[in-house]
């Protein structure tokens, strides 16, 4: 009898199955197919199972045991048993296991009908489809679309089963030569040795979720009533509107090409998968290729013993057509290209990749409230000749601006046709070398010269998948790769010549198409675009409507960050967040507040309220402070030591002050969540940075002159501290540019943040809020800004320092030496003494001697100096030469007669005061008088008393 998750059996297969990554999407419009095999799903899995060849069962060993892993299962379970691994170390499983077995158990779910508990049974969760409630599809910063959940997910908890069509490797492997060879994210999982699932074209939502190398989630192998499932469990607490994630841990198809992992965790392996790779970024993309280089040296070192292994080891290459003697001949004389390596450089090219970035359309393309967004997927269902008809191109087809997209993507498709059979004498076609970019490493210079590289293949791409919508658009593709030719290789270069005849040619396919493209276009369309100065300015507009491509976030609270779900106008094509303007997402038309005026409360309310909210409090996405609207993650200035009312309470503030307080003495404070009290006070709470002088750090550590450290305390501070906005920014983005509508003084960067002493300093690793650096919003320098550090808070600046000198050089005790004082710095600002001229001396008012100032002596001493050397100077013109011992004699002599004469008026000073001192005790009244002539005396200290 099978007992309830007693049984596991060991799988030999990896999971999950990486491949070459390859551009564009093409798979996410049968998403909408998913409900289509919800139901029937059971049935159409044995029935996908059973096509596939059988397996013989692999065979097991049980060893250890386990607890359970379900806490909340409703019979508690607790046997889980773990086989031996096939690597046979005593770890099986743990550290040192080669196998990783661990990551490859099988789990067994009870049937209904064997289990004594029957359908009470806590483990029947996946038959039940009992997935976890809340999950939805957002687009992330770099990783496509992800997974967040709407709702807590305890550990252990069964969130969705991984489905999609279960094929046979060899059916995979051809699907991915031929059909999945342009996509740029994967969608696969191993199932069994020799099956998989392919959710590339059917799937749900398990596919979106990201791999993580510090998952949240993992991906479980089960058996269900025979047949195997692949499961996501959660490994720990997941709060509400995290993403999901598990540990992909495949070994990638292709070691060059394995996809860089951006999960941004400390632990990141850097590549997807390669699990054994503990290097960092690209480090470790390059370390797995440079291990895979060193493995291929060290084998042919061996090679002579190893010849067959290392046959056996090497990667596949692409197979690679011969040239013929013709070709040959031909590729020798042009020395432009070999023609056997044309279909590899074409499947290595990934022209689609950047003409779609992922959008939120991919999410539902049947969004009815994206009418107007183009989609490339329905335009690939459109053009896609398939025998069954997809819901989606069925839609496409009611479509009218699709259709006319797809009218003109069949009239662009045969214009670029009759190109690119553009022969020479020989039959040879003349555009091959334009249908692909030049090498990166190879030709790095070309990316110096072209700014805006395109190819054939590119402009092919973007015909196929309806990207032009408008003749204007593909005409200037087309100009783009000509001028970018006859710029890198001259206009009388072979390549020159061959762009001419493709100029001319492109404009007799102008001519004879004029009037197709005009009935879809519009009356004379078509003609505009035959004069070449038409097609430059057209470029030029391109180029602007390019920067008007980007989204535009302009939503009432101010913030241009790319948050949550959000919501397009109808009118003005810009985005608000739903949150802000209250809407669902699921308005069939929306226009912005400024297409359609209405009026909104500047102090948004944040829904929902942060988990953490103030209790009995309403939190805000914004609060206005004298008519300032300040938002959550806007960093503000805060002025700390602020008056307060006899209650405690601050006094009332105004941004006003700004413009009398300078900003270093205002702290800088990022803004987490703003709230009122039921009293209606408003408050906000977040984090201070702190200035380079308010550090603990080395004397000689440099900062730049701007720079602040952000802080793990977390303060909470009335709204009328706050006196105005400013903005931190990462170096990085600091260098490309400004935040529109910030002056230059309320700019900080900041790339450290320090510990609670602020001792430490740690480089940031995750900005919180990043800036949007959108045109619209971003004001980009022309070059990137090469920065240093160079500011240090313990240098004195000079002005201050002159400053100083003087005060403490000049601060006289009376009116004498107070003049005194004032010509001395009217001598220190001509301190060149010339020869022949008067040097400065210790100068008296009215006759009398400046007392008590020792810069005026050391000046004097200096001026001697100064004018013996200048004498000195005058007797080397005059031809009376001293010798260097002469010249050192005779500023010694000098100094030693100085000192005697400085010694002297010391004492008569001295004896002056003695008696004026003197003098006064004696007029002292008093029995008890104390005798403090001692002080006088150099020497003695000893205190006399008084003998009267
Ligand atoms: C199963 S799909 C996940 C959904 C995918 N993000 C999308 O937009 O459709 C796997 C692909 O997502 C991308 N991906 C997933 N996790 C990633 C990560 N940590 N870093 C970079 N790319 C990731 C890779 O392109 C990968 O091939």
């Amino acid at each position: 009898m099978v007992r309830c998750r007693e049984r596991l059996t060991y799988d030999p297969v990896e999971h999950q199955f990486g491949l070459m990554p390859m551009p564009l999407h093409i798979g996410h419009f049968y998403m909408s197919q998913q409900q289509d095999f919800q139901l029937p799903y059971d049935i159409w899995w044995q029935h996908m199972h059973q096509q596939l060849p059988k397996k013989p069962e692999p065979k097991i060993k049980f060893r250890n045991i386990r607890t359970n892993l379900y806490s909340d299962s409703k019979v508690n379970h607790r046997k889980l048993e773990i086989p031996l691994c096939n690597c046979k170390l005593p770890q099986n499983g743990g550290p040192g296991c080669q196998d990783d077995c661990l990551n490859r158990m099988i789990y067994t779910e009870c049937s209904p009908s064997t289990c004594p508990l029957g359908e009470d049974c806590g483990n029947q969760r996946i038959q039940k489809h009992e997935w976890a409630p809340g999950l939805v599809k957002v687009q992330t910063k770099d990783r496509g679309i992800g997974v967040v959940t709407k709702n807590a997910i305890k550990p252990g908890q069964f969130i969705l089963e991984y489905l999609g069509e279960v094929v046979s490797e060899t059916e995979f492997r051809r699907r991915m030569m031929e059909e999945y060879s342009e996509e740029c994210h994967h969608y696969a999982l191993h199932l069994d040795s020799g099956s998989l699932i392919d959710g590339y074209r059917m799937g749900n939502i398990g596919r979106y979720v990201n791999h993580a190398c510090q998952p949240n989630c993992e991906m479980q192998k089960w058996n269900v009533n025979g047949l195997y499932r692949m499961v996501l469990f959660a490994l720990r607490d997941i709060q509400a509107g995290e993403e999901l994630s598990y540990d992909y841990n495949f070994d990638p198809f292709n070691q060059e090409t394995q996809q860089e992992c951006r999960c941004g965790s400390s632990e990141c392996r850097g590549v997807i998968g390669g699990k054994r790779s503990l290097n960092t970024g690209k480090q470790a993309a390059d370390k797995v290729v440079e291990d895979y280089k060193d493995k291929r040296k060290s084998k042919f070192m061996n090679k002579k013993i190893k010849d067959k292994q290392l046959s056996d080891s090497l990667p596949v290459q692409p197979m690679v057509k011969p040239m013929t003697l013709k070709e040959r001949c031909y590729a020798r004389k042009h020395r432009t290209f070999l023609v056997r390596n044309v279909d590899k450089i074409r499947n290595q090219s990934k022209p689609g990749k950047t003409l779609f970035p992922e959008s939120k359309e991919e999410a539902n393309p049947l969004d009815s409230n994206k009418i107007n967004v183009f989609n490339p997927d329905l335009m690939l269902a459109t053009l896609n000749e398939r025998s069954v008809k997809t819901r989606l191109a069925a839609y496409a087809e009611d479509n009218p601006e699709l259709a006319r997209r797809h009218h003109l993507a069949q009239m662009f498709d045969e214009m670029l046709s009759k190109l690119l059979s553009l022969k020479d004498m020989d039959g040879y076609n003349l555009v091959t070398p334009l249908m692909s970019l030049p090498s990166k490493k190879k030709q790095a210079q070309y990316y110096n010269i072209i700014r805006e590289p395109i190819s054939l293949s590119m402009i092919k791409e973007r015909v196929k998948t309806g990207f032009y919508s408008h003749l204007s658009s593909f005409n200037a593709d087309l100009m783009l790769l000509f001028g970018n030719v006859e710029l890198y290789c001259g206009p009388k270069s072979d390549l020159g010549q061959v762009i001419l005849r493709l100029r001319q040619m492109f404009d007799g396919v102008k001519t004879e198409m004029a009037a197709q493209l005009d009935e879809v276009l519009g009356p004379n369309t078509t003609r505009a675009y035959m004069d070449t100065e038409l097609v430059r300015l057209e470029q030029a507009q391109l180029k602007g409507h390019k920067e008007c491509e980007e989204d535009i976030i302009r939503c009432i609270c101010g913030v241009t960050r790319d948050e949550g779900l959000m919501l397009m106008c109808e009118k003005c094509s810009r985005w608000q967040h739903c949150d802000c303007v209250r809407a669902s997402g699921k308005e069939e038309h929306y226009l912005c507040d400024r297409c359609e005026p209405r009026y909104y409360d500047p102090e948004i309310l944040l829904v929902p309220p942060p988990s953490d909210a103030m209790p009995d409090c309403t939190h805000y996405m914004t609060l206005v402070k004298d008519e300032v609207q300040y938002a959550v993650g806007d960093c503000v200035y805060v002025m700390r030591d602020c008056k307060r009312t006899s209650s405690g309470a601050p006094l009332r503030t105004s941004h006003r002050l700004m413009a009398t307080s300078s900003p270093d003495k205002l702290d800088v404070f990022r803004l987490d969540q703003l709230w009122k009290d039921p009293k209606g006070e408003r408050f906000a709470s977040g984090t201070p940075y702190l200035r380079p002088q308010e550090t603990f750090h080395e004397p000689t550590r440099k900062f730049f002159h701007n720079e602040l450290f952000r802080t793990p305390s977390f303060e909470i501070i009335p709204m009328e501290l706050v006196m105005g906005k400013c903005i931190v920014m990462d170096p990085n983005t600091y260098s490309k540019g400004r935040p529109k509508g910030f002056k230059e003084q309320d700019v900080y960067i900041c790339e450290y943040r320090v510990d609670k002493t602020a001792h430490l300093f740690h480089k940031i690793q995750k900005i919180w809020y990043p800036i949007n650096t959108s045109k619209f919003c971003f004001d980009w320098f022309d070059k990137k800004l090469s920065m240093k550090r160079t500011f240090s808070p313990h240098e004195v600046p000079e002005e201050y320092k002159r400053k100083v000198e003087r005060n403490t050089s000049a601060a006289p005790v009376n009116k004498e030496e107070k003049e005194c004082g004032r010509q001395d710095e009217k001598q220190d600002e001509k301190p060149d003494v010339k020869p022949g001229v008067k040097p400065a001396v210790k100068q008296t008012v009215k006759g009398k001697p400046c007392l008590g100032n020792s810069k005026l002596k050391l000046d004097e001493s200096i001026k001697n100096d100064l004018k013996l050397k200048a004498e000195v100077k005058v007797n080397v013109k005059k031809g009376s030469c001293h010798k260097k011992e002469d010249v050192a004699l005779m500023v010694a002599e000098s100094n030693a007669d100085q000192a005697e004469k400085n010694r002297k008026k010391r004492q008569e000073r001295k004896a002056r005061l003695d008696k004026i001192l003197t003098k006064l005790l004696n007029t002292i009244p008093g029995k008890q008088r104390v005798d403090l002539t001692y002080l006088l005396e150099d020497e003695k200290r000893i205190r006399k008393k008084i003998t009267k």
